[in-house]
């Protein structure tokens, strides 16, 4: 197919604990082809730091030394994984970086994804897009998700109404009608909570595979506290921060470490079940780490009137579709197509974004632009 670009995608989300990378093969509408991908932890010390930035970062200034070093550990983590895919893959033509999100509050026209993308271009060798969520912040949108555009291209062929339900931190849904129009919103906690109130129980980073919420009972008492948040009435595009709902680690804090990790999980639940789709879809596709915690999975299907699948079972990876996500986007900003929409993000228009840097290549290679050198 022409016109096509291959690049390396690249994730680091909510929970922090790592990077994602993928490579994919796009000219920003069709999807030729996913390539190889791999995922690179923070070490528990980075993890710590970065988790520390988060109740800090409102009123953070830039020139924080902890901000800069841990932003200056994050980005060599994703030069590590560039070059690690790049020995695997020479051909590569770009990067769509999304940094590590350590504030997010589109009210106040702030979203902050912290990482270096010069740096990244320089010792890479690679054009770096970054800095995705900032032009529909600016323009009054919520600047997430911004994974619905990939999710439609992606499942073109599935079945609609379509709900693709994405658990990471904080959990989102991209719903595509039978029309193909796309709607979206995060729905609400995803597995953040989770990771915290395991952590400090158990020592433990998350959860594992839902066997402490397992052995408790959720309490519905503090479960309609919790969905008392007006978020939860709010029609959607809305968005939140990782932090967004940390104060429910508060209204759970008497709770045995089992009951208090079965009524987050039921918060997780609940709130998919709340977010005010269109219709009701025909199936539900779930992604993210969440996906493997059987509990969640479990309480999804008793929720929702539709089947709930891994969507690893349309042959995708699940753990790599926000990875894919960015390189896709990365292809789409250099095309100046649309990042997000109305009913996606809640922008006044179809917007584009990202910011280019090649402060590690002369000459720009000229088919990045569509100009074939000739
Ligand atoms: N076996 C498991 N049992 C329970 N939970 C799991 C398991 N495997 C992964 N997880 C959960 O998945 C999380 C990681 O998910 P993921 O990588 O999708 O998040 P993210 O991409 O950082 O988040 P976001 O989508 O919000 O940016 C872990 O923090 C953990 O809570
Ligand atoms: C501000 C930010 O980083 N938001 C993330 C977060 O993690 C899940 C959810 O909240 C989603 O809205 C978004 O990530 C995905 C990749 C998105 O933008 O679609």
């Amino acid at each position: 197919m022409s016109g096509m670009l291959t690049a390396i995608g690249l994730m680091s989300g909510t929970s922090l604990d790592g990077v994602d990378a993928a490579v994919i093969r796009t000219d920003g509408e069709r999807i030729e082809s996913c390539g190889p991908a791999l995922s690179l932890p923070y070490s528990p010390e980075l993890r710590a730091r970065a988790r520390g930035l988060l109740d800090r970062a409102a009123s953070l200034p830039p020139d924080d030394p902890e901000l800069l070093a841990t932003e200056q550990d994050i980005t060599f983590r994703h030069i590590e994984a560039v070059r690690e895919l790049h020995s695997l893959l020479p051909d590569v033509d770009l990067v769509g970086f999304h940094g590590q999100t350590i504030l997010h509050a589109p009210a106040e026209r702030r979203t902050w994804q912290i990482g270096d993308a010069d740096r990244l271009s320089r010792e890479t060798g690679l054009a770096v897009v970054h800095d995705f969520r900032s032009a529909d912040v600016a323009a009054g949108g919520e600047g997430a998700p911004l994974v619905p555009w990939f999710h439609a291209a992606l499942l073109r062929d599935a079945p609609k109404p379509l709900a693709v339900l994405n658990i990471g931190g904080v959990a989102n849904v991209t719903f595509i009608d039978t029309d193909g129009s796309i709607h979206a919103c995060d729905t609400g906690p995803g597995n953040a909570l989770l990771d915290d109130w395991a952590f400090s129980h158990t020592g433990q980073a998350c959860d594992v595979d839902g066997r402490l919420a397992r052995q408790g009972k959720a309490s519905p008492a503090l479960l309609e506290k919790l969905l008392a948040d007006p978020y939860f009435a709010r029609p959607a595009p809305k968005s939140l921060d990782r932090q967004s709902f940390v104060s429910a680690l508060k209204t759970v804090a008497g709770c045995t470490p089992e009951d208090g990790a079965a009524t987050l999980s039921a918060f997780t639940i609940e709130a998919v079940r709340r977010a005010r789709l269109p219709a009701t879809p025909v199936l539900w596709y779930v992604c993210g780490g969440g996906r493997h915690n059987p509990v969640l999975m479990e309480g999804l299907r008793r929720a929702l009137q539709a089947p709930v699948r891994p969507v690893d079972e349309s042959g995708l990876d699940g753990d790599m579709l926000e990875a894919q996500c960015f390189g896709f986007l990365a292809v789409r900003a250099l095309r100046n197509l649309p990042l997000s929409a109305p009913t996606i993000t809640g922008a006044p228009a179809m917007l584009s974004g990202g910011r280019l840097t090649c402060a590690g290549l002369f000459p720009i290679p000229y088919r990045l632009f569509g100009t074939e050198r000739t």
